[in-house]
């Protein structure tokens, strides 16, 4: 259990990220059966080179009965970027929705802070469960950002943010947290689909994975640090990758 005693990278990392990165992985141990989820082995632990400045990137994934990955990702370039990245996707055969958030910083201010339920097309709505927790929740952001074209996945209750300060980052922290908790009880309590219905959230979840690799800005830092052949293997194999 290497990584047990490695330092992680979160504690070099803005103080939300570090916060949120233990806060997901808490959760998941509170209420998820995890097993390890094994990457190619070199890419626990990736480093780069990114203008100049160092890119560090720390995976960490775990797999349950409802989820075929749960993907925990820090990177930090140099002093200038920390970004925090997690998808969980669901096995195939169970109906539940893409759970994604990532924050993105630079010196000291978090950017950018998404979290997301994203309804498995072509059904546009959460299930109820969801929308009963979720519509209840404060939404006294004061910058809120624009979603992307290619964000067409995500849900009425999709929150992209600039925190303001640190109690627009606790309430967003709070916010993950409740969407996460209501996520996992949900999908502990669910059985296995048809076969009929799993080819539906393939494609889903295919559609998911596409849009998201449309990110430009993503892909972007992971081209100047690993080069676009690196980068794209990454994107569609390892951030959003989707079985056929
Ligand atoms: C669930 C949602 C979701 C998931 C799962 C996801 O991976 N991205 C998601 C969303 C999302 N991210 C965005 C932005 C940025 N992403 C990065 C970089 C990385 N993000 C990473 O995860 C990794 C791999 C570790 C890197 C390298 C940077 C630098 C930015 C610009 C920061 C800024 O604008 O202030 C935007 C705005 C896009 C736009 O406005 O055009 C959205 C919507």
């Amino acid at each position: 259990m290497l990584e047990a005693s490695t330092p992680s990278l979160r504690e070099q990392q803005h103080s939300l990220i570090r916060q949120l990165a233990n806060r997901i992985e808490a959760i998941w141990e509170q209420y998820l059966d995890l097993e390890p989820y094994h990457l190619p082995a070199e890419l626990g632990y990736v480093e780069g080179r990114l203008e100049g400045e160092k890119l560090i990137i720390e995976n960490r994934c775990y797999q349950t009965p409802q989820f075929r990955k749960l993907h925990l990702e820090l990177a930090k370039v140099g002093q200038s970027l920390d970004i925090l990245h997690c998808v969980m996707f669901p096995r195939v055969d169970y109906a539940l929705p893409m759970f994604g958030t990532d924050l993105v910083g630079g010196r000291g201010k978090i950017s950018a802070a998404i979290v997301d339920l994203s309804p498995i097309h072509p059904k546009p709505h959460l299930p109820t469960d969801y929308h009963q927790a979720l519509s209840s929740l404060p939404n006294t952001f004061s910058q809120p950002r624009d979603i992307p074209d290619w964000g067409d996945i995500f849900s009425e209750f999709c929150l992209f943010i600039r925190p303001m300060d640190e109690t627009e980052e606790a309430a967003f922290l709070n916010r993950v947290d409740a969407y996460l908790r209501v996520h996992c009880q949900y999908a502990t309590a669910q059985n296995p689909v048809s076969p009929a219905e799993q080819t539906q959230i393939q494609t889903a979840q295919k559609y998911y994975c596409t849009q998201q690799q449309q990110n430009d800005k993503t892909r972007r830092v992971l081209e100047k640090a690993f080069g676009k052949e690196w980068a794209d293997y990454y994107m569609t194999t390892v951030l959003f990758d989707f079985e056929e």
